[in-house]
């Protein structure tokens, strides 16, 4: 499993990246208003994270017809290579996916809730897509078991010749709310977990490993003093 970075904010990309595991950043309008961001430096904001990240870094948008979100996804993708285009699933946004994988342009299909909307995604030439996990527990559904349909349906067949350049189309467990969200999702076989900072704090931390670590330093303080 590779992970990503589910936010925004630059100071927690380079933090996250400074750590050595991080694969790559997604990023949506609400974590975009969170940072305060404006709309004339969006495009420079996404650079900045292009800089940091050596992977695919996703950037949505918000245009609702097939035309402007081709018009979008092109200007984005003119950002930097590793630019992918986050796009909703829903018909206009099929029908750009198609368009943009047609010209090598790779898009990431969020808001996916569903195995036929992620086969949909799939077909028209979708690089990555994005079943949300949270926001079914959120409506007292089970976002896991969701997930793990949309993985065992994708994983049943071969899209790479709907693909750019022929890549597999790999699953991200999208609004990821814990650790153990993160462990289900790897048992299940997602391909990426994007996760917000504080979740990837969270993954790094264990009761044991603190009191391992405080028990060897004692020990070792003995063997430094005798
Ligand atoms: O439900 P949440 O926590 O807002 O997460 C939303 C999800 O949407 C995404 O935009 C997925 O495409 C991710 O950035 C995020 O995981």
């Amino acid at each position: 499993m590779k992970f990503f970075l589910d936010t925004a904010d630059l100071d927690e990309i380079k933090e996250a990246a400074s750590w050595g595991a991080l694969a790559g950043v997604t990023t949506n309008p609400t974590l975009y208003s969170r940072i305060g961001g404006k709309l004339d430096d969006f495009h420079n904001h996404i650079a900045r994270i292009c800089e940091i990240v050596d992977g695919p870094v996703s950037a949505e948008s918000v245009a609702m017809t097939r035309d402007e979100i081709i018009r979008d996804g092109r200007e984005l993708a003119k950002i930097a290579p590793n630019v992918v285009v986050k796009i909703p699933t829903m018909v206009e946004g099929l029908a750009a996916c198609r368009a943009l994988a047609d010209e090598g342009i790779r898009v990431n299909m969020t808001l996916c809730f569903s195995v036929p909307q992620a086969i949909l995604a799939a077909r028209a030439g979708a690089r990555y897509i994005s079943p949300f996990v949270g926001r079914f527990d959120d409506i007292s559904e089970d976002g896991l078991s969701q997930l793990g349909d949309v993985v065992t349906a994708i994983g049943n067949y071969d899209y790479s010749e709907n693909t750019v350049n022929g890549e597999q189309v790999e699953i991200i467990a999208a609004s990821i709310r814990s650790a153990n969200h993160v462990t289900q999702s790897a048992l299940m076989g997602a391909d990426i977990a994007t996760v917000p900072f504080g979740v990837l704090k969270k993954m790094v931390q264990h009761p044991l490993t603190d009191r391992g670590l405080e028990s060897f330093l004692k020990d070792w303080e003995k063997v430094a003093n005798a």
